[in-house]
């Protein structure tokens, strides 16, 4: 009867601060929609153009202690000054409900997440160059000067880390990225099974 039945996957996508994450899922949200996006939430001021629950939910430090101790986060890591964390509620659920599941998250909390459930899949996207991250954060022109400093020192660590993760995608073309990206996550897995 439930042949062929796999339970959903979850996947991971990280990669440096500018790299084109948000840009690449917001594509993959018009190409696979049935896919899930995790909400997470974070410590730090909404850019323009965000909206509570919608791009993060926006909470204070203490909300995100409580949440934190209280164990309702699946994973959670503070980045360039803010605390970052995803609801563990929501992508248990989905998980259940048979639902392909996305997580963007840095590189601590993806590591969290391959302790927890090893079996997700993990992929992190790249940049073409270093001067082509570093263009592409500035052009964004959402951070001061200090915070995209932090945000480039950062970068170092984590694309030092690419090789820990299952596919590395290389954003070129949002297009291309997205399509990749989203073959990963709604795409069968490789171990055979059993
Ligand atoms: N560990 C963790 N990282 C997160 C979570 N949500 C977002 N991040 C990461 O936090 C970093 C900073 O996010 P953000 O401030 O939105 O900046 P941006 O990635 O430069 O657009 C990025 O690497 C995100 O992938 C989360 O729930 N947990
Ligand atoms: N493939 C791409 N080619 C050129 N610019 C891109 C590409 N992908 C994203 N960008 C631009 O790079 C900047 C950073 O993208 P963003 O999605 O905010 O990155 P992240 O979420 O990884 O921090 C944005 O201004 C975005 O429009």
């Amino acid at each position: 009867m439930n042949e062929g039945w796999q339970p959903a996957r979850l996947t991971v996508l990280s990669g440096p601060s500018g790299v084109g994450k948000g840009t690449v899922v917001a594509e993959l949200r018009q190409l696979v929609p049935h896919v899930w996006v995790s909400v997470s939430c974070t410590t730090r001021s909404p850019r323009p153009g965000e909206i509570d629950g919608v791009s993060y939910r926006f909470v204070d430090r203490a909300e995100f202690e409580r949440m934190a101790t209280a164990g309702e986060l699946l994973e959670h890591a503070e980045f360039a000054g803010n605390r970052y964390g995803t609801p563990r509620g929501a992508v248990v659920d989905h998980l259940a409900e048979g639902v392909p599941t996305l997580l963007e998250i840095e590189l601590e909390g993806a590591r969290q997440v391959r302790a927890a459930m090893p079996e997700a899949r993990f992929v992190f996207l790249a940049p073409p160059s270093a001067r082509e991250l570093a263009e592409r954060l500035s052009g964004r022109g959402t951070e001061s000067a200090a915070d995209m400093a932090r945000r480039l020192d950062r970068a170092e660590v984590e694309m030092a880390a690419a090789s820990e993760f299952d596919h590395v995608v290389v954003n070129h073309d949002v297009t291309d990225a997205a399509a990749a990206v989203a073959a990963l996550v709604i795409g069968p897995s490789e171990d055979p099974p059993g």
